[in-house]
């Protein structure tokens, strides 16, 4: 489990559906009506899928790596990976994609685990700049490799579906750690590999 887990004790599920039924009456309805009556149970269930990178430590995931590479040692980008994440001001979806590469030392480690450290940060309530740097700093930290570059394109639902109401804004983030930062060649190919 994450440090962002070190709050005060859980609240029981028979809680949190109390706050449900809380809410729907705020926004003016009656949760004991008959289509409401199933909502805070769902809602609840909804929020366990997707809050439930609090309950995973990306740090795990990249334990196994390989080293029979016969000395590959260009980097490997993974482009597209779809991201589902949710702001932490209005606890609604920011969805885009993120690009993550590095530059392995010795090691490399299953193509899926980039993809599931990207999910279990996104998981979580989030800004954006935050999610990119915790991406590429766990990748650094567990890998060691010669560089990182993380890059997330998302769309915020706050500003589309309320607020300001702009939509078709995408918001770019990016983390570029070791040679990625220092090496404007390497950055140079990153960001033509992602189509940049
Ligand atoms: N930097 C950053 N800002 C974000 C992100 N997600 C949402 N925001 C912004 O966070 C800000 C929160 O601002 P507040 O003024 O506290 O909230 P608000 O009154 O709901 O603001 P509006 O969205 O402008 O209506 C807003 O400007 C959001 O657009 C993110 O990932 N990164
Ligand atoms: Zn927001």
């Amino acid at each position: 489990m994450c440090s962002e887990t070190s709050v005060a004790k859980r609240p029981s599920r028979e809680e949190a559906e109390e706050a449900v039924r809380t809410l729907l009456r705020w926004a003016g309805d009656d949760p004991d009506r008959e289509g409401l009556r199933g909502t805070p149970d769902r809602v609840v269930r909804s929020y366990g899928e997707f809050f439930a990178g609090y309950q995973q430590d990306p740090a795990d995931i990249l334990r196994r790596t390989f080293e029979e590479t016969d000395g590959y040692d260009e980097m490997v980008v993974l482009r597209d990976i779809r991201v589902e994440s949710y702001c932490e001001h209005h606890m609604v979806p920011i969805i885009g994609v993120a690009h993550v590469a590095y530059l392995p030392r010795r090691r490399v480690v299953g193509i899926s685990k980039l993809a599931r450290v990207v999910e279990v940060y996104a998981k979580r309530l989030q800004i954006q700049e935050k999610m990119t740097a915790q991406v590429a700093n766990t990748i650094q930290e567990e890998l060691d490799p010669l560089g990182v570059a993380v890059v997330i394109d998302a769309n915020h639902q706050c500003m589309s579906t309320r607020g300001i109401h702009k939509t078709g804004v995408s918001m770019v983030t990016s983390r570029m750690l070791g040679a990625f930062r220092d090496d404007p060649i390497t950055r140079r190919e990153f960001f033509a590999m992602i189509g940049r």
